[in-house]
């Protein structure tokens, strides 16, 4: 079966200077989520980068349902991979349903979907993300876990068939960071998100890409990825492995081992 998503070879840096990614390959099938995880300047944005077409490897290719999304039109790339970054340089004058309704921009040509009219998808993702009270706000007046949750809004309202989230939960206090995951969780959708929280990697993700200098260290299943080995050996940290009571799920604590 022909993966949704696929990288083969891929690698990617500056014009001037040492690659910053190298020889990622992974391949990951329809409703999957992965999650890209890895110590700070591993190469996580990048690979993330690359998928949603934002960057073109200098070396390898991204495949969407076997397709080259360099040889696709970016329109037709940005009507199936959305993206949901950590920076968001949106315009402060616009109001919240506004920028909903800008996720809508690569369909504009196309056929309606299924009869829905562009206001109902835009209602709907605003509505997903509890966001109906402050639809008229503008961005500019909203906190930063707003605007994310408006983020997440637009990349939904984009109807993608893959979602990318550079550390989607950053600036989410723990409620809407539970909400924003249980709705990432229940989307069906092609996942692929970078996070910092090992535990919640662990406990939201089916596959893990574990990064280092720029290379593949650990793929697969989380709980065959994520190991303390493999964590110890790239954050430079000891690591133990609790089982919580009742549920017996595992839970991982960290520790400095040189002091
Ligand atoms: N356009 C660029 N030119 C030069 N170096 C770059 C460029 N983009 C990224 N890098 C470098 O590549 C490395 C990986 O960056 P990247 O943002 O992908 O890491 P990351 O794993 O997402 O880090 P963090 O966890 O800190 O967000 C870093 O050292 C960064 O400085």
């Amino acid at each position: 079966m022909t993966p949704h998503l696929e990288l083969r070879g891929v690698g990617w840096g500056p014009r001037f200077g040492a690659p910053v990614l190298s020889a990622v390959s992974l391949s990951l099938q329809k409703g999957r989520i992965l999650g890209v995880i890895g110590p700070n300047g591993a190469g996580k944005s990048t690979l993330l980068r690359l998928i949603y077409r934002f960057l073109r490897p200098r070396t390898g290719q991204v495949l969407l349902d076997g397709v080259d999304i360099w040889a696709m039109d970016a329109r037709a790339v940005a009507c199936q991979i959305a993206a949901v970054l950590q920076e968001h340089p949106t315009d402060f004058a616009l109001s919240v349903a506004e920028v909903v309704a800008l996720g809508r921009a690569p369909h504009r040509h196309a056929s309606p979907q299924s009869g829905r009219s562009e206001q109902a998808i835009v209602a709907d993702a605003l509505d997903q993300l509890a966001l109906g009270p402050l639809a008229h706000r503008l961005m500019g007046t909203l906190s930063g876990g707003e605007r994310q949750r408006v983020m997440v809004a637009r990349a939904l309202a984009q109807n993608p068939a893959i979602l990318v989230l550079d550390e989607p939960t950053n600036h989410l206090d723990i409620r809407h960071q539970l909400e924003v995951i249980a709705l990432i969780r229940d989307l069906g959708l092609t996942i692929v998100i970078s996070l910092h929280d090992l535990n919640l990697a662990a406990h939201l993700c089916d596959d893990i890409v574990l990064l280092a200098d720029g290379r593949v260290t650990a793929l697969g299943p989380a709980r065959n990825a994520m190991t303390p080995a493999t964590l110890a050996a790239v954050f430079g940290v000891g690591v133990a492995v609790q089982h919580l009571h009742p549920s017996n799920a595992p839970h991982l604590t960290f520790h400095l081992t040189n002091s």
